[in-house]
């Protein structure tokens, strides 16, 4: 398997505070790495890294061997690195269908405007219906995206993000909001991506049985540290894993009871 995306010594430090410190991390394509660590731990701001909404104070980033350091986000994600939409980027006056047609239509523009190639309003809005099915929501298709549940917001946000056609999908607590009942329809998503085994993913997450189902490999952070890697099995056992982040989640817990 190829590696996809390297980081060597990736550091940023905002004021006097080091979030993300000398991280040396190779992803491989096709892989599912899933990434926990508690609160404050540094895990967005490793994905603002790796996206390129953060330069880093020191260290790089590459992409099939290429050094993507320096290159802005929008240039990125042409490369292959899709970051989930935030939902306040989804139109909330468009339809759910209307905001995953414009996202299939970027990707378009990208891909064949130095062949101006001309794609009929028809055949964006099949694709957009397509990857509406792979998330469940096309029933909902002619819902204006304001009136969506919090829990099929974050489909919506993953529709528009897999429009894009992008490698690598890095995934930012896509859970992070939702009631119970909403979590296994998400987990159900991701799966389905995952089968298709055509994309890396990165997945930050907190709920551990959605890490141990779906990951092929994990990663610790820890006060900006990569503590650990490994199969969630071997992350699971890990002792130094248990002491300084299980142990210190279930030291907190017992606080708060
Ligand atoms: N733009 C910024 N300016 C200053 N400090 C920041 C900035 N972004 C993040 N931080 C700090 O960096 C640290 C890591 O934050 P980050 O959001 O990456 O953690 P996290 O592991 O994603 O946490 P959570 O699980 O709570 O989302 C925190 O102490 C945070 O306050």
């Amino acid at each position: 398997m190829l590696s996809l995306i390297e980081t060597k010594d990736l550091t940023i430090t905002f004021g006097g505070h080091t979030a993300v410190d000398g991280v040396n991390l190779t992803v491989k394509e096709n892989q599912f790495l899933s990434i926990i660590g508690p609160n404050g731990a540094g895990k967005t701001t490793f994905f603002n890294l790796l996206s390129g909404q953060l330069a880093p104070t020191k260290g790089e980033v590459f992409f099939r061997g290429e050094n993507i350091t320096k290159l802005s986000p929008t240039f990125r994600t042409r490369k292959g690195i899709g970051r989930s939409f935030q939902i306040t980027n989804v139109f909330p006056n468009l339809t759910v269908l209307e905001n995953v047609r414009l996202a299939v239509q970027s990707q378009a523009g990208i891909r064949y405007k130095m062949f101006s190639h001309f794609k009929k309003f028809k055949n964006l809005e099949d694709q957009a219906v397509e990857w509406l099915k792979m998330v469940m929501l096309d029933n909902k298709k002619d819902t204006l995206a304001l009136n969506l549940a919090h829990g099929e917001k974050r489909k919506l946000e993953i529709a528009m993000l897999l429009a894009l056609n992008t490698e690598v999908l890095l995934l930012d607590e896509p859970t992070a909001g939702m009631s119970l009942e909403e979590v296994p329809a998400i987990l159900e998503v991701i799966k389905k991506i995952k089968a298709k085994g055509d994309r890396t993913i990165l997945l930050i997450e907190h709920k551990m049985d959605m890490i141990m189902d779906l990951s092929d490999s994990v990663m610790v952070l820890f006060n900006g540290r990569l503590l650990a890697t490994g199969t969630p099995e071997e992350i699971m056992k890990n002792e130094t894993v248990q002491s300084a982040y299980l142990g210190g989640l279930y030291d907190e817990r017992a606080i708060e009871a």
